[in-house]
């Protein structure tokens, strides 16, 4: 099977959390979900809810007895066995890079692969990410204070100059994080920034009845180009999103890109990640052909995955500057019990800050 862009990851629900403490286990459950959280926000009013734990709604497998009861395990512990096996699949699809040739034209046509994808699937592939108020408090009315620096900013002739809170989310594909925010941030003086390099993506943004030019600004932008031109000036955002987009850009322009992007921070401001981390199912379902460099594979319909560790994502933030608030490891179990498959998901999410 043709390896595909698989969005299993948005599907997860904002609360609750299940431990897999016996593998033989694993058909019970379909999915598992951040257990370390200790509590969760109703993005819509921004109230802090009692956490699972606290209000004991039973979430957490406590009692073998209930473990029929969900669909999903947490904080999986991957044995030696399950290691060895993924290592030795990685070995196999990685055993050959493809041509220089194939893999410059992946380069070069990367956003009309993109584009592809959204006049393909428009805005029905990936799910709404609520669950990010949940991770980013940050991102709540109640968390936001006034940056002392946010008076120095001369944002005079920008888009929403006024606004007190600046978001910007890079790869923001047909805006399945940005109308979570719009529809969550009733605050008035919040503005959400959004990009993406692939036109259409940015054209069915534009054109969702959600779409509110007082409160987001939606552009075209290619991130890893050495000199990125934004709407904004440097040093004046509060949180930049980058959630499952730094893995479609070449291991290359890393460093570049997540550079460019702490300059346009805040001192104090946060960059928020979200990606695919090693050993997840979709880079061991890769077959051999397929993979561009270490870790780095092209997709059936052209788009490209990277999958990271924690360690080089750790010294890429640190290295542009930034300190490390978060850096965790979500591995989680889905299981089709109909089908009897199980699906091992590792992603990755980190928070760095600009220091002051
Ligand atoms: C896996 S999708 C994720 C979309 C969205 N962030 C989400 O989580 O639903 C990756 C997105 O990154 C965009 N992208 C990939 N490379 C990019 C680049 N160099 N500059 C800007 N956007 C890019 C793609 O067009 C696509 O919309």
């Amino acid at each position: 099977m043709e390896e595909s862009l698989d969005n299993s990851e948005s599907k997860r629900p904002q609360f609750g959390t299940r431990h897999l403490s016996d593998p033989q286990n694993v058909f019970q459950h379909n999915a598992c979900w951040f257990s370390r959280l200790h509590f969760c926000y109703d993005h819509t009013k921004f109230r802090k809810k009692p956490s699972i734990e606290e209000n004991g709604d039973g979430r957490i497998l406590k009692n073998q007895d209930d473990l029929w009861q969900h669909n999903a395990w947490d904080n999986v512990v991957w044995g030696d066995e399950q290691m060895r096996e993924a290592e030795a699949k990685l070995k196999l699809n990685s055993s050959s890079f493809m041509e220089e040739e194939a893999a410059l034209k992946y380069e070069k046509e990367a956003s009309q692969f993109w584009d592809r994808f959204y006049s393909t699937h428009e805005n029905k592939f990936f799910k709404d990410r609520h669950w990010l108020f949940t991770e980013l408090p940050e991102l709540s009315e109640e968390q936001q204070t006034e940056n002392p620096s946010e008076k120095e900013i001369n944002t005079a002739g920008f888009p929403c100059q006024a606004a007190g809170f600046r978001i910007l989310e890079v790869g923001c594909g047909t805006g399945s994080t940005v109308f979570p925010l719009l529809e969550a941030n009733t605050l008035k003086k919040s503005f959400v920034y959004c990009c993406d390099f692939s036109p259409k993506a940015v054209e069915l943004v534009k054109n969702n009845p959600e779409y509110d030019s007082s409160k987001c600004h939606a552009f075209i932008c290619d991130l890893s180009e050495d000199n990125i031109k934004f709407p904004f000036p440097e040093n004046s955002l509060d949180v930049i999103l980058v959630i499952f987009v730094l893995s479609a850009i070449s291991p290359e322009k890393f460093n570049s890109t997540i550079k460019q992007l702490s300059r346009q921070l805040k001192p104090g401001g946060r960059i928020f990640f979200r990606d695919y981390g090693r050993y997840d199912m979709a880079e061991l379902r890769f077959k051999p052909g397929k993979c561009i460099s270490d870790h780095f594979f092209v997709r059936g319909d052209g788009t490209r995955v990277y999958f990271f560790s924690q360690d080089e994502l750790r010294k890429l933030f640190e290295d542009c500057g930034l300190v490390e608030e978060q850096n965790v490891i979500d591995r989680r179990l889905l299981v089709n019990r109909g089908k009897q498959i199980t699906m091992y998901r590792v992603w990755i999410q980190c928070k760095y800050r600009k220091p002051a």
